[in-house]
């Protein structure tokens, strides 16, 4: 090549680096947080109350289906200081495993949550290195952190999501959408926003179902929406994948969106 030929932007090597420095970024930008409710949720920590309300209400639901999942063993990705550990998770499981990259926003888990036996592991590791041990979880919760994987790490997470999970076990998704078909790229925190009907492609893509679906209610206006996705393995997918767990979801899809907007990402 000489130097007047352009360099190729879409070389495995250019997506190698510009997949690296979208983590180091958003790794950067984190390492600069408050380790507090309000840090967690981009200065937004007044709306901390409401979310618990409406994921606590939305979790209940899930036990009432026909095979709920079991009350043993939680996950909280992209956990921060533990703020839906302490306030839902620890509500409703014996034990409950945290992930998470920044190793400050965990030491400060210790505190924020307390001496709590119900605290299993603390996983200092960014979710797209990061795979749950196969049928050790009843449920994995995902809140504003999927935004900080690019798709292909986003789909290959929750397929290891998905072998990690035990019979009858849920993965829930609450995450920020936005209300365009476009997404929405942060380059100050390093993450994407999507439209639903990209994260809809995404979970099938992964081999996921959703068997219910939840918009949170009452943030303030101007925020993203924020929608919730209780997902299990897609029938079809998993008949393909021994190694998966099995499920018959003969479940209503619920849904309900009525154009609010949301805080953090
Ligand atoms: C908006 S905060 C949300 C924290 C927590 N889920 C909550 O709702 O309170 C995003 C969290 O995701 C973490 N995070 C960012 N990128 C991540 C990655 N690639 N893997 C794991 N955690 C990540 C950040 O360090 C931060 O703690």
């Amino acid at each position: 090549m000489t130097d007047m030929e352009p360099t190729d932007p879409n070389t495995p090597e250019t997506e190698r680096r510009d997949r690296t420095s979208f983590y180091t970024h958003a790794a950067k930008y984190w390492s600069a947080v408050p380790a507090t409710v309000d840090g967690m949720l981009g200065g937004f920590g007044i709306i901390s109350q409401t979310d618990i309300q409406g994921s606590v209400s939305f979790l209940k639901q899930l036990f009432k289906l026909q095979n709920p999942p079991g009350h043993e063993r939680a996950l909280d990705c992209g956990a921060g200081i533990g703020r839906i550990t302490k306030y839902l998770l620890l509500r409703f499981f014996n034990k409950v495993d945290l992930v998470e990259q920044n190793a400050s926003f965990l030491e400060e888990a210790k505190n924020f949550i307390g001496i709590c036996q119900k605290v299993g592991s603390l996983y200092c590791v960014g979710l797209q290195d990061f795979s749950p041990e196969p049928k050790t979880y009843d449920l994995i919760w995902c809140q504003w952190v999927l935004g900080h994987l690019t798709d292909e790490d986003l789909i290959d997470f929750l397929k290891s999501c998905k072998r990690g999970l035990k019979p009858n076990g849920i993965i829930v998704v609450k995450e920020n959408l936005t209300s365009s078909d476009k997404v929405e790229v942060d380059k100050e925190d390093s993450s994407v926003t999507r439209p639903i009907t990209l994260l809809r492609i995404l979970l099938k893509q992964a081999g996921l179902h959703c068997i219910k679906e939840q918009k949170q209610n009452n943030f303030p206006r101007g925020l993203y929406t924020v929608k919730m996705f209780a997902l299990v393995p897609d029938i079809i997918s998993t008949a393909t994948n021994s190694n998966d767990n099995s499920y018959t979801t003969k479940l209503s899809v619920t849904s309900g969106d009525n154009g609010h907007t949301s805080p953090v990402g």
